[in-house]
């Protein structure tokens, strides 16, 4: 198992954001992460990384227990995370913002550089290398934000929400993306709220509801899983959508 998680538990002042929570990911492979708003899909992560000290759990990436480790420790070793809410160094170009993450990989600054752009290219950003970052439209700093951890040449890439605001075809154009990379050999794990992605990328999905792990599985078994449904949609959705006309469920929503 390339990232293997046990038992890990994340308390905030009273609330176990993550609660006893494991799952594994396999080399070569996308995984993705579900759950409804504030399951704790991002704690979960940012514990995984090394932002936060969990409360309880091991985390073993390649074979080494890394639990505790300081965030630069993990990246070092291959493993690095997106932010949902990014924030590029506005005033250096895309190019320049992307070498950042580059020089944790090449020491030699014209190397990191030359990577810098082979990598903005990678993510589709070739173009637009040599603009201000505060001139990118909200895929553009998606985009950069993956160009960003990518450059710092991981193993293995925690991605979280990089679809979010993101219209139609920028969805499609990013799942192309995402699969070229893993094609290049980077491990993906992925937090992701739009489903066709969900779908359409992941092998194995892993479903997070209030900090505990609900489910997990092939896409089309966990979409089709009643506790799912249920976590999503409340107590007794399952039964009302394989049942609407028993169960009591109104033909059609009363107009507001
Ligand atoms: N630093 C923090 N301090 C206190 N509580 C926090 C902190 N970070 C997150 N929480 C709480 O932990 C819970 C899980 O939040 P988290 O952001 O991990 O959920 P999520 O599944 O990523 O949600 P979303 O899909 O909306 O991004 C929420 O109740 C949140 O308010």
């Amino acid at each position: 198992m390339m990232l293997k998680v046990e038992g890990l538990t994340k308390i905030f002042g009273g609330l176990r954001a993550v609660d006893n929570a494991s799952l594994e990911v396999a080399e070569g492979r996308i995984v993705a992460l579900i759950g409804p708003n504030g399951a704790g899909k991002t704690t979960l992560f940012a514990s995984i990384a090394g932002f936060h000290p969990i409360d309880a759990g091991r985390v073993t990436f390649m074979g080494q227990d890394i639990t505790g480790w300081p965030v630069h420790q993990i990246a070092r070793r291959g493993m690095v995370r997106t932010f949902q809410i990014t924030q590029p160094f506005a005033k250096l170009s895309v190019h320049e913002n992307i070498a950042v993450g580059a020089y944790q990989k090449y020491a030699d600054r014209s190397e990191a550089w030359e990577h810098a752009r082979r990598v903005g290219e990678q993510v589709g950003m070739g173009a637009l290398l040599e603009q201000p970052a505060s001139d990118l439209t909200v895929a553009g700093r998606k985009r950069l934000e993956l160009a960003r951890t990518l450059a710092t040449g991981p193993k293995m890439l925690l991605l979280d929400e990089v679809m979010a605001g993101l219209n139609p075809s920028e969805i499609v154009e990013i799942i192309a993306i995402i699969q070229k990379i893993r094609a290049s050999g980077v491990t993906v794990l992925l937090i992701e709220h739009v489903m066709q992605a969900v779908m359409s990328l992941s092998e194995h999905i892993y479903v997070l509801s209030y900090g505990k792990m609900i489910a997990e599985g092939a896409p089309r078994a966990v979409v089709n899983n009643p506790a799912v449904i249920e976590a999503y949609l409340g107590h007794g959705a399952a039964e009302r959508i394989a049942h609407p006309a028993t169960s009591g469920a109104p033909e059609e929503a009363p107009h507001a």
